[in-house]
């Protein structure tokens, strides 16, 4: 049981490592905060939400993994290496993908909702 509210401790240092150091980590969990709050204020229904949700814990996972990545290469390969500019790319391409999935899924489910919004207060 020790061991494991341990582990809890290590995630949590992993969290405030990636926030602390990563800037696009920060603004994908403020994005997250955005688009919470949006949720709440635009109401929107129980199937939506869990849209929302999976969105923000896959772009926030992608990130974690990508800078997991990042610090691994750089101890692997600190120097100039052909390859590990690729790695690097590969997983950017990885956060991009699912940060575009997240974009749209949003656009999706809030844009109708901000639109009759705007139409009803002009
Ligand atoms: N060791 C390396 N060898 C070759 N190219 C590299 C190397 N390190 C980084 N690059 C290239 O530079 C790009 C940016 O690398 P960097 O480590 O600065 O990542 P970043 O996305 O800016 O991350 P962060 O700023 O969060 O550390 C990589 O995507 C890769 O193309």
């Amino acid at each position: 049981m020790k061991k494991f509210i341990r582990g809890f401790g290590f995630a949590f240092k992993g969290l405030h490592y990636a926030f602390t150091t990563q800037v696009n980590f920060r603004v994908h969990v403020f994005a997250a905060l955005a688009a919470i709050a949006a949720g709440f204020y635009l109401r929107i229904d129980a199937g939506e939400w869990k849209w929302v949700l999976l969105c923000i814990a896959m772009v926030l996972l992608m990130e974690l993994l990508n800078t997991a990545i990042e610090l691994l290469t750089d101890l692997t390969s600190p120097g100039y290496n052909k390859l590990a500019g690729h790695v690097k790319d590969v997983s950017a391409a990885a956060v991009l993908i699912v940060a575009i999935f997240a974009a749209a899924t949003g656009a999706i489910i809030f844009l109708p909702k901000i639109l009759t919004l705007l139409v009803h207060a002009a």
